[in-house]
């Protein structure tokens, strides 16, 4: 990792090795400004900033009508969710039954472990891009000249299970369902992985396809869904800092819940809007996997995260890709059509991976890369 700058005095061989965590340098006594190497010059381009417009509103998916509605309140919603993933890429998932309980307890689970001492968390930092476990700050701090105001921990979680085992019981803290026991952080990623699934089938139903097309075709019983949590702690100047850059999520479909505070931000018609969560449901967003398979039809949602003065915020997002080795094309059905041509070569998830892990491009300049 590149030199962050240092708070304590390391030795000279350590400087090149060690991460500051944003956390350590948000509570450094008496900060009131962002130190230089997190400030970004704001810029006469920089989109515009509007407030969810009432007339144009972000769409609502109700998860419980695709699941115990009547067949035509589930025609709807895949009709609505058809045009949702059209226009927005992105919607507001209620009533999805992942409960509140199960996600407040994550959350704080998360908040203990970015509460690590630098050196306890420096244990997970993972050196490739597949390590099962990696936590860091900024986003690609050997390829950054400017650090983003953010600390993340990254782990996969299917098909195989990885946790980590600090704070001291965390891994392992048992959370109360119906009248049984589990396991806090596997249960948080198998149910939200259901969710996930269930509305890839409905996702393929609005594209014309049967509906466990997407499944079949992306593995997914063998498909890589990460877990990442964001961690965003008060800043001085919050308009000279970056939470998250501008990006599209690489995987199939993201869902996307936090502490309550706002800070997602997603690009709808050329301007930037904030979005307001509805308490206990998921933003969920179409990834790039899933506009290469739709060749187009629906696009991967350009969102970023800012930063504010007064309060931490977390955010827990879930990715659900394909498997590592799957190679991803838009679907024959959608192209093969005499009037469609593919519009993006095919590649393996791992490769896509790879390539964004070590170039960093912005927005979405993994996607274009392989546009024909
Ligand atoms: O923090 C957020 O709300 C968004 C996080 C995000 O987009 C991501 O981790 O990919
Ligand atoms: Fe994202």
């Amino acid at each position: 990792m590149a030199a962050i700058p240092q708070l304590s005095q390391p030795s000279p061989t350590q400087i090149s090795k060690m991460t500051t965590y944003i956390k350590k340098v948000a509570e450094s006594p008496g900060l009131t400004s962002v130190p230089s190497s997190y400030a970004f010059t704001p810029s006469p381009n920089d989109q515009a900033v509007s407030d969810e417009d009432p007339e144009d509103s972000i769409p609502i998916i109700d998860f419980s009508l695709l699941t115990s509605g009547t067949p035509d309140q589930r025609s709807q919603v895949i009709q609505g969710l058809g045009q949702a993933c059209k226009d927005w890429g992105f919607f507001k998932l209620i009533n999805h039954g992942v409960p509140e309980s199960l996600t407040e307890a994550m959350i704080e689970g998360i908040r203990e472990f970015f509460n690590l001492t630098d050196e306890e968390k420096r244990e997970f930092e993972g050196k490739n891009f597949l390590d099962p476990i990696t936590c860091g700050t900024s986003v690609n701090t050997s390829m950054e000249k400017v650090f983003y105001w953010r600390d993340y921990l990254k782990v996969f979680v299917h098909p195989e299970f990885h946790f980590p085992n600090k704070p001291a019981g965390f891994r392992f803290v048992r959370w109360l369902c119906c009248n049984c026991c589990s396991e806090l952080s596997l249960e948080y990623c198998k149910r939200a992985r259901g969710v996930a699934w269930e509305l890839l089938k409905a996702i393929s139903e609005s594209l014309g396809l049967e509906p466990f097309y997407i499944e079949k075709v992306m593995n997914l019983d063998k498909g890589l869904q990460m877990f990442y949590a964001n961690f965003y702690p008060p800043c001085p100047q919050p308009e000279l800092a970056m939470g998250l850059p501008p990006h599209s999520d690489h995987g199939i479909l993201s869902l996307v819940t936090h502490n309550g505070i706002g800070g997602f931000q997603l690009q709808h018609n050329g301007m930037w809007v904030n979005v307001n969560a509805i308490p206990n449901s998921f933003l969920v967003n179409v990834a790039d996997q899933l506009e290469i398979l739709s060749n187009g039809r629906y696009k991967s949602i350009l969102h970023q995260a800012v930063v504010n003065k007064k309060v931490t915020r977390i955010s827990l997002v879930m990715t659900n890709g394909p498997s590592l080795n799957k190679i991803v094309n838009p679907a024959p059905e959608l192209v093969n059509n005499g009037i469609d041509q593919p519009a993006y070569h095919g590649i393996t998830y791992k490769e896509y991976l790879q390539h964004r892990q070590s170039n960093s491009l912005p927005g979405k300049g993994n996607l274009d890369r392989i546009r024909i």
